[in-house]
């Protein structure tokens, strides 16, 4: 039995009497949910369906707790979130109604008891599992983890080496190719209707595309490495094995899923090839909220969640909302009401409130960022905190106007979904160093490292490589390898770097000090705004810390990696209290007492990207919804009327006008309170818009497409 499911050392006793009730502030529906089939010897599969701000995450937090006060063992538990963040905060809200009842049996605080060793995002489970069972799947457990950047890479290698580059025609670049393999992955869907329903321009290419990802396979297992596919897809083949699927489904008594909405085919594949008969699975999601299918997600798995077992399973609808005022509800209730499909549910709360949610007209975007501003400093003297209030919007892009004015008004924010940490080229490096360190065949870190060099470039770095795929031991390769004399003084401290990195007993986090003494010349060198990037590197190294070896910290910074970097629009203006912006996919599973949503227009919302299909249109819809229903007290929806065109000479004035959202038909007025901004300076804003000036804007809005 692998060392990871050892026994806990000190488990929790059975079925402890509880002093106070610590579910008492629990409703009946979500009660119902946490003590669902408890002690029972098969518990049977339960989904529940939570309206958002239903208190979901509560509720399973509650049941974890629950189910470990009647004697589960925590180590024979999984918990399958969306982010790292989530399974953390999930272990801690089970710890706190832990803590609450045991504190005064136990005394002493009572902490520890709920490490939950198996609670985590469906990747990160994934690698770990893969990782156990490598030698059974003929797996060499030394495998690295190829992230989004690093697959496209691969796949644009091969698709050079198989030669679909040299085409008369334009074949799909790198990144169209990963997107088309991910998605036929995760929605088990063959490639040909794949391609129809959503890459129809690449319908012609299916032969080839065919050929180019047999051959990114082979490449992938020549070099040990898997990308983020491969940890759901050979989790879901061990899972369907009839003698290790049992096998893997035996380690866990329970198996919960949070954002059950957002899992894929292959996630819900995982689940019943795990626990065909659904004993012990609970599933928690709505419906309303799945936003993810651009990544093969599919709503489908919670909509027949009920028949997926052999046998059927239960279900308990959470309708109460806590978090969202009447109005607000309201609002989103007659939202969400025009979807096409869904479990009926109608979110209710008693949460009075006078204010109905705002909606702005604003001229244009310049001043959309000037209203928002303005709004925000009044709420702030008003007592609402600015890590209370946050701005969300469909595309990173489209906060940066506000951006701008933020900081021109020294208002500090942190910004959620932009430029991810691991998507910026130094932090890329020094991974790359690492991960060629750990599994020497991984030829793309080994090509950006060796490119690092000066005075290497790809033709040296690929004679290279290949004679460390030949040679017994990278390292011998390595030191004999001969480069250009001009090269020759950079190159010898490289290979002492690299001597040092695969000398077996070398104690973790002194790699990544040694990784970062070599390249900081590097970076002085190669970019001018080094000292910023180098704050980066060494976030990086203090990350590096907290992890208990390279092979742990690279499986788990690509698969769950921090956010922001200095590679931004601008450094983050950290304070004790900031504003929060966010893309509406990063602010899921969040709440604030105030919500602005930029550019609620046609063409942002739904995105001009996503108008292909009906479905598409309708997970736009659910987007908007997402974002409205985060704010508990105040929702501003923001709808700028004009745009200026981005490719012009400075000062130009070509602009397009834009129309609300076709979401907030005219029946759904009622809801908000209309108002109108003309002009920053004038403050002239909810005064009721004079039929004039409505009539103006409609008419400009309307000639403008004629
Ligand atoms: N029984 C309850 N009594 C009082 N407040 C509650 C109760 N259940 C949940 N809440 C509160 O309601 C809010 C929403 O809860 P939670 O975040 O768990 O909802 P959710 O269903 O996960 O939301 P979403 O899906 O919209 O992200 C939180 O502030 C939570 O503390």
């Amino acid at each position: 039995m692998p060392a990871a499911f050892a026994p806990a050392s000190a488990p929790v006793p059975a079925a402890v009497p509880v002093p106070d009730d610590p579910f008492a502030s629990l409703n009946a529906e979500q009660r119902a949910a946490v003590e669902h089939d408890v002690g029972a010897a098969a518990p049977r599969p339960l989904l529940v369906v939570a309206g958002a701000g239903s208190g979901k995450t509560n509720t399973l937090a509650h049941r974890v707790a629950r189910l470990i006060l009647a004697g589960a063992d925590p180590q024979r538990l999984l918990l399958l979130t969306f982010s790292r963040r989530a399974a953390n905060e999930m272990t801690q809200r089970a710890g706190n109604v832990l803590h609450r009842v045991l504190q005064p049996i136990v005394g002493g605080g009572g902490q520890g008891i709920t490490t939950l060793p198996w609670a985590g995002t469906f990747h990160s489970i994934g690698a770990r599992l893969l990782r156990e069972f490598a030698g059974r799947i003929g797996l060499d457990e030394s495998f690295t983890i190829h992230d989004r950047g690093d697959s496209e890479d691969l796949m644009g290698m091969v698709r050079h080496e198989i030669g679909l580059t040299g085409t008369q025609k334009r074949f799909p670049l790198k990144g169209t190719c990963l997107s088309i393999y991910s998605r036929v992955v995760n929605s088990r869907d063959p490639l040909g209707v794949v391609l129809q329903s959503t890459f129809p321009w690449c319908c012609e290419w299916e032969d080839e595309l065919k050929r180019l990802f047999g051959a990114y396979v082979d490449a992938k297992q020549e070099q040990n490495v898997l990308d983020y596919d491969d940890l759901l897809l050979f989790w879901a083949e061990m899972a369907s094995d009839p003698e290790l699927g049992p096998e893997i489904g035996a380690l866990f008594d329970h198996v919960l899923v949070d954002e059950y909405q957002d899992t894929n085919r292959l996630q819900a594949a995982i689940i019943t090839g795990m626990k065909p008969d659904g004993q012990g699975v609970m599933v928690v999601g709505d419906d309303a909220q799945s936003i993810y299918s651009f990544r093969g997600a599919t709503v489908r798995n919670i909509l027949d969640f009920p028949g997926q077992f052999s046998q059927p399973a239960e279900l308990i609808t959470l309708e109460r909302n806590y978090r969202s005022t009447q109005p607000i509800l309201a609002a989103s209730n007659a939202l969400i009401a025009a979807a096409l499909e869904r479990h009926a549910k109608t979110l209710w709360t008693d949460k009075a409130a006078t204010g109905l949610p705002q909606l702005v007209l604003i001229p244009d975007e310049a001043e959309q960022a000037r209203w928002v501003c303005r709004r925000i400093l009044e709420q702030r003297e008003a007592g609402i905190k600015l890590t209370q209030q946050a701005v969300l919007f469909r595309a990173a892009s489209h906060s940066a106007a506000l951006e701008l004015e933020l900081m021109r008004r020294n208002i500090p924010f942190v910004k959620f979904g932009g430029l991810k940490f691991l998507e910026a080229s130094h932090i890329k490096d020094v991974l790359a160093v690492l991960r060629f360190a750990q599994n020497p065949n991984g030829r793309m870190a080994g090509f950006r490292v060796l490119q690092l060099i000066p005075g290497i470039g790809p033709a040296t770095a690929t004679r290279l490589l290949d004679a460390v795929a030949e040679a017994p031991e990278a390292l011998a390769a390595v030191e004999a390898f001969e480069v250009p004399a001009r090269s020759r003084g950079d190159w010898d401290a490289f290979v002492t770097l690299y001597r040092h990195l695969r000398t077996p007993g070398l104690r973790w986090p002194a790699d990544i000090e040694l990784v970062k003494n070599w390249y900081l010349p590097h970076l002085e060198r190669l970019h001018d705004d080094a000292q910023a990037r180098a704050a980066d590197v060494e976030q990086l190294a203090q990350l590096a810390g907290g992890h208990g070896s390279r092979e742990t910290f690279l499986a788990e910074i690509t698969l769950d990696p921090p956010e922001a970097t200095s590679d931004r629009a601008g450094p983050p203006l950290l304070d004790e209290d900031y504003l929060i912006l966010s893309t509406i996919h990063s602010s899921k599973g969040q709440e604030w007492t105030s919500v602005h949503v930029l550019n609620v227009v046609d063409g942002c919302i739904p995105s001009d990207m996503s108008t292909g299909s009906a479905e598409d249109i309708e997970e736009e819809r659910r987007l908007l919804y997402v974002a409205m229903t985060r704010a508990k007290e105040h929702l501003h929806l923001v709808v700028p009327n004009r745009f200026f065109i981005k490719q012009q000479a400075q000062m130009g004035d070509r602009h397009v006008y834009a129309a609300r959202t076709r979401f907030v038909t005219p029946a759904m007025l009622k809801h908000f309170e209309e108002c109108v901004w003309l002009n920053a300076e004038t403050a002239q804003s909810k005064k009721p818009m004079p039929e004039s000036v409505r009539m103006l804007v409609r008419d400009r809005a309307r000639n403008a497409w004629k």
